[in-house]
């Protein structure tokens, strides 16, 4: 896997001004999103990351490391290039390391809709990938995953709704062994919400510094 945080995230810097990390534009960028799955071990991280990319359910994984994955897709008639981080689970950190915090742009939390104990320890890692990222409303996707186990549910929909209003972002239940459009759905959400927010953040730093483009 390539190191998250790496200089290929494009945050190098030509020469010159000190201005020009923050303001140099790359062509395709608001067509990029970087996103790190994170939860408790055994919530369905890495189901749902091979879902989404090759619409399979493979029902085990052994995972030791991290696992990084790209792929370039057409989002509303726009060609939009994923980047998935797959984090491998220590239960203390939930996968939100400083390295994984720092290269993703947003964030899908990934809870077990059969354990209340995956869903309990969510808020704190949204406040904790937000002090890192040090700033309010990194985008962000709270997942309750494993709906089709029904018959062991600990969590219901409303608590997850609940949850996500007070977080402030989307909330999706899905199956990643049953239903592979939610799936998709969840992360072509966080994906538009990147774009959005990364398109934000480019008009307020060309009002601040005079830079758009005539
Ligand atoms: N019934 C059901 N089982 C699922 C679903 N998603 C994942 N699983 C199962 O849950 C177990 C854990 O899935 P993983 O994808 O390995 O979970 P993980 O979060 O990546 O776990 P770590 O690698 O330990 O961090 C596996 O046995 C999966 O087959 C789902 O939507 N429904």
């Amino acid at each position: 896997m390539s190191n998250p945080g790496s200089p290929s995230d494009g945050q190098s810097t030509g020469s010159g001004s000190t201005l020009k990390p923050y303001l140099r534009r790359k062509k395709s960028s608001l067509g990029e999103t970087k996103i790190a799955v994170l939860g408790m071990s055994g919530v369905g991280k890495s189901a749902l990351c091979v879902r989404f990319l090759t619409k399979r359910f493979i029902g085990e994984y052994d995972q030791a490391n991290d696992n990084k994955y790209k792929c370039t897709t057409t989002l509303e008639g726009e060609s939009v290039t994923f980047e998935l981080l797959d984090t491998r689970s220590n239960d203390d950190d939930m996968g939100a390391r400083d390295d994984v915090v720092r290269w993703a742009d947003g964030f899908l939390l990934v809870y077990s809709v059969t354990s209340r104990q995956t869903f309990d320890v969510l808020a704190d890692v949204r406040r904790r990938v937000e002090d890192m990222k040090k700033v309010s409303h990194v985008p962000v996707i709270l997942v309750g995953n494993k709906a089709d186990l029904a018959h062991v549910r600990q969590v219901t929909q409303d608590e997850g709704a609940r949850l996500a209003a007070e977080l402030s972002c989307s909330f999706m239940e899905v199956s990643a062994s049953e239903d592979v459009t939610k799936v998709m759905d969840a992360f072509h959400t966080l994906c538009r919400e990147i774009i959005e927010y990364k398109r934000r953040s480019r008009t307020f730093l060309d009002r601040v510094f005079g830079l758009k483009k005539s």
